[in-house]
């Protein structure tokens, strides 16, 4: 079902560009019948941008995922390319929209479950299909609108992986698995495990403003960083974390887990109270992200850029093909 008409037939695409992604850049466009503001990638055509498409379009009919309204297959300036309609997520990035919330009605921690229900519903809707999203981060988070009931969703395949449980039907019972490698076993689930470690990293900076993991003076990574990450040392700051249930503290411990065997998948973290009962069960204990992510507005893009460098570091260079 990809078009290979002009997307301009359809849409008329503006310059208004929402923001660069791994593969391509994003703008807004307008369908020219139905007038409806939509989101539109255009991603150079690759092997990595078919799989991105192929993903997302598989992943796209879970409610926590942006939808694809369209493909096309079309020559952009001079290079063929994807171009992916989206819907428009008018509420724009996680950080984004928590910058706007005023002082006065403080975040709350029961407002970071909230958040945090919805990543790992989108997340659980992933891995449920064997496929690894590998860049979870607060940027690839968008809300539908700005109203209060908006609903957070996850975009941007680029790194996307179908863990192919190939590794299963080799463990099913009829076939022993007399040659396959352990690491071969654990790889199949490494890739869905990375993202667990990056949910922890978003609900730590969640509760606080700040990331678990970052590197003096700001540089988006440093040698400490890698090895305080390597090592899974943090800390629970006491001024930022002692109103923090005990809870949503051992909730992160378990994602920041180092051994990734050990790291718990996502069914078993949504079980946790703190996320499946959180409308009763979680406290609204004021928190201090706010603050925090106010004074560090303009720091803000190397923690953001540290991120990135976590995921891309949590990622085997053999998977970039
Ligand atoms: O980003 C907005 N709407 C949006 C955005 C996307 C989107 C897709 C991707 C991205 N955004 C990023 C941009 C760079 C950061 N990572 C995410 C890279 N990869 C993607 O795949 C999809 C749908 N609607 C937005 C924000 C504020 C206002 C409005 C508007 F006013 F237009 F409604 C839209």
């Amino acid at each position: 079902e990809t078009k290979r008409n002009a997307v301009t037939d359809d849409y008329e695409v503006r310059n208004e560009v929402l923001g660069i992604g791994i593969n391509g850049k994003v703008l807004t466009c307008f369908h020219r019948q139905r007038l409806h503001k939509c989101a539109l990638k255009i991603i150079p055509d690759s092997a990595k941008a078919r799989r991105e498409v192929i993903l997302h379009k598989k992943a796209s009919v879970y409610p926590n995922i942006v939808r694809i309204l369209d493909i096309y297959e079309n020559k952009h300036s001079n290079q063929q390319s994807l171009l992916i309609v989206m819907e428009c997520m008018e509420g724009g990035e996680l950080f984004n929209r928590m910058k706007r919330i005023d002082h006065k009605s403080s975040f709350t921690e029961r407002q970071a479950a909230g958040i945090m229900h919805s990543i790992c519903k989108a997340v659980s809707q992933l891995h449920s299909m064997n496929v690894a999203h590998r860049d979870l981060k607060p940027e690839n988070l968008l809300f539908t609108s700005n109203e209060e009931e908006a609903e957070l969703k996850l975009t941007d395949f680029g790194f996307a992986k179908e863990c192919s449980d190939s590794i299963k039907n080799l463990t099913t019972p009829c076939y022993t698995p007399y040659y396959v490698a352990p690491e071969v076993l654990s790889k199949q689930s490494y890739d869905k495990t990375c993202d667990i470690w990056s949910l922890g990293v978003i609900m730590y900076m969640l509760l606080c403003g700040y990331p678990p993991f970052y590197s003096k003076h700001s540089l988006p990574i440093s040698p400490g960083m890698k090895t305080k990450i390597r090592a899974g040392e943090y800390e629970f700051p006491e001024e930022d974390w002692c109103m923090v249930s005990d809870e949503a503290k051992n909730l992160i411990q378990a994602m920041l887990t180092v051994e990734s065997e050990k790291r718990p998948n996502i069914e078993t973290i949504l079980k946790s109270s703190w996320l499946s009962e959180f409308t009763t069960h979680v406290p609204k204990t004021p928190l201090n992200t706010l603050h925090v992510l106010m004074e560090e507005l303009e720091q803000w893009d190397d923690v953001e850029a540290a991120i990135c460098e976590t995921n891309k570091y949590n990622r085997m260079p053999s998977d970039e093909e």
